[in-house]
């Protein structure tokens, strides 16, 4: 079960996994067929100061997303989403984009990337120290309107505004399509839709595409048409995806990615999350699961799982809730009765 943890927090971990038939254990030497696909390394991209946070109520102090940006770096993050440049008056908990950039720009080895929908976004988020911004574009023409007050044509103008300002700068560009199997308010979506978007953002110069399931509806079954019409047009090495974990899925989706040559995953510490603008959306896959799941593949993303866990804790307890990542609680309860012991 150790290597369930990762080879830098099996020295750490307790012997409370232990017990579990050596024989159970999947043997990375001998990899079966089925997972020969799967690469040795996986990206993770941590959106949880972003992308988790976004949508919560009550204000969080700069400190608290500051330090638990801190804990993620620390962790061996080496991106991690930090905030977003939008309109306060449409995601009033990010409003202190700047002080959080300000702090953190400088933070450790990790990239830290932020949404910006437009050029004043663009240019408050490079003047606040940003490095690498994303744009984020969707696949459904009324969450487009919902959540960014525009059509997809409209958005896609403004991205190349965007796009053509960061090159002047040599500042990378991500682009996210949004709603790639299903949409709150249009219901499936087409993958030639998603293939069309994803295209446009990759020709503008996005170095990577992230696929967002934002309402976590797909499975396996959405997911893969909707992949070979992205990777149709859009080279597999610069694909993301970014699952929300809604229906349970969103493990399934990812190994399915993998397998179809997938190399970078988006995911959510404690698997906060959710757009205020999609009516449903639950939590980003957790952060701790992708980890632990890699780790049980016998995958590298240079996490450790332990000071994971702690950052998740650290979130958790200042929402004051219970985490979200199942792996998390299930080591917690196995650590605390290996202490009773
Ligand atoms: C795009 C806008 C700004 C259009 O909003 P709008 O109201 O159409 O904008 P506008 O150009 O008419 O300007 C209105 C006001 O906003 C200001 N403004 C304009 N731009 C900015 C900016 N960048 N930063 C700060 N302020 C800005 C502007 O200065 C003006 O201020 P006022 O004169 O009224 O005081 C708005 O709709 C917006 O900010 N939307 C962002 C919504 C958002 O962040 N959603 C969540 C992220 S997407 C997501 O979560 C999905 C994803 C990426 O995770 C993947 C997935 O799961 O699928």
């Amino acid at each position: 079960m150790r290597q369930f943890l990762g080879a830098k927090d099996e020295q750490k971990s307790s012997n409370a996994l232990e017990g579990v038939c050596e024989k159970d254990i999947f043997v990375q030497n001998s990899k079966p067929q089925v997972l020969q696909s799967i690469p040795s390394f996986v990206k993770i991209v941590e959106v949880g100061p972003r992308d988790g946070l976004q949508n919560e109520k009550k204000l969080i102090p700069t400190q608290i997303k500051v330090d638990l940006i801190r804990r993620l770096s620390d962790a061996g993050l080496s991106v991690i989403e930090a905030t977003s440049f939008v309109s306060p008056k449409w995601v009033p908990q990010l409003a202190d984009a700047k002080d959080v950039m300000v702090n953190v720009s400088a933070m450790g080895k990790a990239r830290f990337p932020v949404l910006t929908p437009n050029c004043k976004g663009f240019h408050d988020a490079i003047a606040a120290g940003a490095k690498e911004v994303a744009i984020f574009a969707a696949a459904s023409e009324a969450f487009s309107k919902s959540n960014i007050n525009c059509s997809i044509s409209e958005s896609l103008q403004r991205y190349r505004e965007v796009c053509d300002e960061a090159k002047l700068r040599n500042i990378p560009v991500r682009g996210y399509v949004s709603c790639v199997t299903g949409c709150p308010y249009e219901g499936p979506i087409k993958p030639s839709r998603v293939a069309y978007v994803a295209k446009e953002l990759f020709q503008m110069g996005c170095y990577e595409i992230s696929l967002g399931d934002t309402i976590g509806v797909s499975t396996p079954g959405q997911l893969v048409p909707m992949l070979q019409a992205v990777m149709d047009v859009v080279p597999v090495q610069c694909l993301a995806v970014h699952m929300h974990d809604t229906y349970g899925q969103a493990l399934s989706n990812i190994l399915i990615a993998l397998q179809m040559g997938i190399r970078v995953v988006d995911s959510s510490v404690s698997g906060l999350g959710g757009c205020p603008y999609a009516k449903g959306a639950s939590g980003n896959v957790a952060t701790e699961d992708v980890v632990y799941f890699l780790n049980g593949l016998g995958v590298q993303s240079d996490v450790d799982l332990s000071e994971l866990l702690a950052a998740g804790q650290f979130i958790s307890q200042y929402l004051g809730r219970q985490n979200g990542s199942k792996s998390a609680l299930a080591l917690g309860k196995a650590n605390d009765e290996q202490r009773k012991l």
